[in-house]
């Protein structure tokens, strides 16, 4: 009997792994994969039980088949909003459960019951000892896939997703294909274990998958820790043995047993989060070691620092021509051109609801310009997506910092770092991606060095002062390699210690060459910084040239510059 029951814990915590990897690393709350298990315990029952498979073709089609419709369901799910996701798939999962009752040739409501016979590799699959081995198999498999998968640069990508998607992907990461990835490989992994369970159950009816199991798999990862895929497996087989014990320890019957396993599960899950949210094994908070600046392979910045090209000489590295974006009834941007020219720091100035953040957004594709066009070297950006556009050249810093709170400093700037081998699934599993990583990490940690902060590097985000957290912002996008940096009021709520040291990486990341744009109030920066200036008023851009020329204006003066 406890065998029987170990055989479901080691299956059930497989798919407690499963679901950790998408909600937990990924934040990606799905309640669909009880139902994509199912559609690979169906695919078992009817081929291999129904039609006579070999069981491991069966396994093979019913991977397949999961992994098919996770790809359809995402592509579906993951474009919406995400408060969206979770009411998808959930109709996802009543829509495949339905399915399964309705057609006779998969049983109807009983389901497809009775298989048995079932074979794998040579090993007859009779009794609940001979379901050990392949339980166990498959539970190491789904964590090792799983692992590889959330412990790498692939996975820290998906932490930058769950953290702020926005951010991650003005870093150049395309958060929709990792998004819809990660979706299909758990998907496909629910169908495999799916297609063990009903081999195991012997059958494959439309209750076994149904919402109690997708309940059940989130009361594991929930109370096991989200992102700590050893506490799901622990989860995983201290819950699925508390209907076990309460029958056979208590002596409860055997169906108040199951029905009063749920209602653990439900109040297990309230009390784990009011009393520790993070679940009872904490996400395990992975500190790349920051490397000693002996193991530095390369110096990325510049020794030199060239004075600034003088502004009219300098080749224009972007022109806009005609942006224009309306809000309903609001129009945010008004035929807007501008340049920016290499080596050179232009500003962009005006009061409050001028319409500057909405030209950083239009240039680097958040918002889609409703007319209009940008020329980065020559190259069209206006249709672009915005990660294609970071990886173009182009980057931007956010007012709001968005920093990825629960990583390092050391990890939000190597998020940044472009084209690392371990963030594509197919390198992961090939030799190299970890010295690829150390020098990612030797990188990321130049650019925090630059920055001033490489003392910081172990520092959890959340734990820096809002300067510091800027000046990590700005490592951050340095660390893209990006030609043309917009920087959304960098200086703006810093504290004077830190206003210093934000200007003078400012000043040098001209001195490297770098073309930089920046959205500022505190006209004393833009004065020590700008090489030109652009005011805007009401979405449009009104005037341009120097700020002593703009400060100079009677009229300027009078709507902006009077009060600074
Ligand atoms: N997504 C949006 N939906 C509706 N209105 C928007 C949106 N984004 C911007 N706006 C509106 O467009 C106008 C310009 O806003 P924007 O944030 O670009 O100004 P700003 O010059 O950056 O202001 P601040 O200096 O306060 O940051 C404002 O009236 C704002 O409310």
């Amino acid at each position: 009997m406890w065998i029987n029951y170990l055989d479901q814990a080691l299956l059930l915590a497989a798919l407690a792994v499963t679901v950790n990897l998408l909600v937990g690393y990924a934040g990606q709350v799905s309640v669909a994969h009880a139902a994509f298990a199912g559609i690979g315990g169906y695919t078992i029952c009817f081929l291999a039980g129904v039609h006579g498979w070999p069981y491991a073709a069966a396994l093979g089609v019913a991977i397949v088949l999961a992994t098919a419709f996770g790809v359809v369901v995402g592509l579906i799910a993951l474009g919406l909003p995400e408060e969206f996701l979770i009411l998808m798939t959930l109709a996802f999962s009543l829509a495949v459960i339905g399915i399964f009752a309705t057609f006779d040739s998969l049983g109807g409501v009983m389901g497809l019951t009775g298989v048995d016979g079932l074979s794998l590799f040579g090993l007859e699959l009779d009794g609940p000892r001979d379901w050990l081995i392949p339980s166990a198999l498959v539970l190491v498999l789904v964590f090792a896939v799983c692992w590889r998968l959330g412990e790498s640069p692939y996975g820290r990508v998906l932490k930058g997703v769950r953290e702020d998607t926005v951010a991650t992907r003005a870093l150049g990461k395309n958060t929709f294909g990792y998004k819809i990835g990660v979706f299909a490989i758990t998907s496909g992994l629910a169908g495999l274990i799916g297609g063990l369970y009903s081999g195991w159950l012997g059958q494959a009816t439309p209750s076994a998958f149904g919402f109690p199991l997708a309940m059940a798999v989130f009361a594991m990862v929930i109370v096991g820790g989200n992102a700590n895929l050893l506490g799901s497996v622990v989860a995983g087989v201290v819950l699925t043995m508390i209907e076990p014990a309460l029958r056979e320890g208590l002596g409860v019957q055997s169906s108040q047993a199951a029905l009063l396993q749920l209602v653990l599960y439900g109040v297990l899950l309230v009390l784990v989060m009011i009393v520790r949210p993070q679940g009872l094994f904490a996400e395990r908070f992975r500190r790349v070691a920051p490397p000693s600046p002996g193991d530095r392979p390369r110096a990325v910045v510049a020794d030199r620092v060239a004075p600034p090209a003088a502004y009219a000489d300098a080749e224009v590295v972007l022109r806009a021509e005609g942006l224009s974006k309306r809000f309903g009834g609001i129009t945010a941007a008004k035929d807007i051109s501008l340049e920016l020219r290499r080596g050179t720091i232009t500003a962009l100035v005006g009061p409050n609801g001028a319409g500057k953040t909405t030209a950083f957004n239009l240039l680097t594709g958040t918002v889609v310009a409703d007319t209009g066009s940008v020329l980065l070297n020559g190259v069209e950006l206006v249709g672009m997506r915005p990660d294609r556009i970071v990886r173009a050249g182009l980057v931007r810093t956010f007012q709001d910092v968005r920093l990825l709170n629960r990583l390092t400093c050391l990890e939000n700037v190597m998020l940044a770092v472009p084209d690392q081998a371990g963030e594509r699934i197919g390198r992961l599993c090939t030799p190299g991606v970890g010295r690829a990583d150390r020098e990612v990490a030797a990188e990321a940690m130049e650019w925090l060095d630059f920055v001033g902060l490489a003392d910081q590097a172990a520092t959890p985000a959340d734990a820096l002062s809002y300067g510091q957290s800027k000046l990590v912002s700005l490592a951050r996008a340095l660390a893209t390699r990006g030609d043309v940096l917009l920087l959304d009021e960098p200086a703006s709520g810093v504290d004077a210690t830190w206003v210093g040291t934000m200007l003078e990486m400012v000043a040098a990341v001209r001195a490297e060459g770098r073309t930089v744009c920046l959205v500022e109030h505190n006209l004393d920066v833009v004065r020590e910084l700008a090489d030109h200036t652009y005011f805007m008023e009401l979405g449009e851009i009104t005037a341009s040239g120097t700020i002593a020329d703009l400060t100079g204006s009677a009229r300027l003066a009078e709507a902006y510059f009077g009060a600074q």
